[in-house]
């Protein structure tokens, strides 16, 4: 059954951004909701959100030092962006390789399919963020969802996420699991 917790975790989270370059372009934002959506990722948790420029400083503060630093705070800080934590087998893998690498100016021509092949402007105005690591992807979605318990997720929630099992919430961009008490038999 779905509810079994005995089960092996098979979906991975990851966190996944819309820049501001594409936030601004509704319709592209629905393109690349869909592509999500189409590679079999589970909507977990969205926000629609403005980073102050702090915020965005902490956020990329591995980059801190590089010369791409200043713009890339600037520009993370510029305009609302889309912050989701997605859900699927391999999640972290799947998002990186559907976003495409990340110079755009080399991917419009060594990967023009994926994300950013497709949608990107510049090497910094490059259409999305995802994780890069398990380690990463926890310690980034706690920066934009802290209400989110990542542990209670895994123990009463993934089990429940099944294509046939879940229904999407187009308002909150959110797949919701029926859960077994949830439903009238
Ligand atoms: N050479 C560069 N010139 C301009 N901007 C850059 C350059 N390298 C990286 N950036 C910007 O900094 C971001 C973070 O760089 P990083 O090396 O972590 O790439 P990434 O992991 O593919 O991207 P992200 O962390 O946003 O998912 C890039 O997505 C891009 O916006
Ligand atoms: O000191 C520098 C500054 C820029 N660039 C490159 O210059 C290009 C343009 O920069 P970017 O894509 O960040 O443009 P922006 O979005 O800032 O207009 C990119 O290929 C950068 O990697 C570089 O190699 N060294
Ligand atoms: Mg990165």
């Amino acid at each position: 059954s779905f509810s079994d917790s005995a089960e092996p975790k098979k979906l991975q989270l990851t966190l996944a951004i819309l820049k501001p370059d594409v936030a601004s372009r509704p319709h592209i934002v629905e393109d690349i909701h869909d592509i999500i959506q189409e590679n079999g990722f589970f909507f977990v948790a969205t926000k629609h959100l403005h980073l102050r420029r702090a915020d965005a400083e902490e956020f990329y503060k591995e980059h801190h030092g590089k010369f791409f630093h200043n713009r890339l705070v600037n520009f993370m800080s510029s305009g609302h962006i889309w912050a989701h934590i997605l859900a699927r087998e391999d999640a972290i893998a799947h998002w990186r390789k559907i976003m495409g690498p990340t110079k755009v100016f080399r991917t419009i021509h060594s990967d023009p399919h994926t994300i950013r092949g497709r949608f990107g402007l510049t090497d910094t105005r490059n259409v999305c963020h995802g994780s890069d690591s398990p380690k990463n992807a926890l310690k980034e979605i706690a920066f934009f969802f802290p209400e989110f318990n990542a542990e209670k997720w895994y123990r009463e929630d993934e089990p429940y996420y099944h294509p046939e099992n879940v229904s999407f919430c187009s308002e909150s961009l959110a797949h919701i699991p029926v859960k077994s008490s949830d439903k009238k038999n």
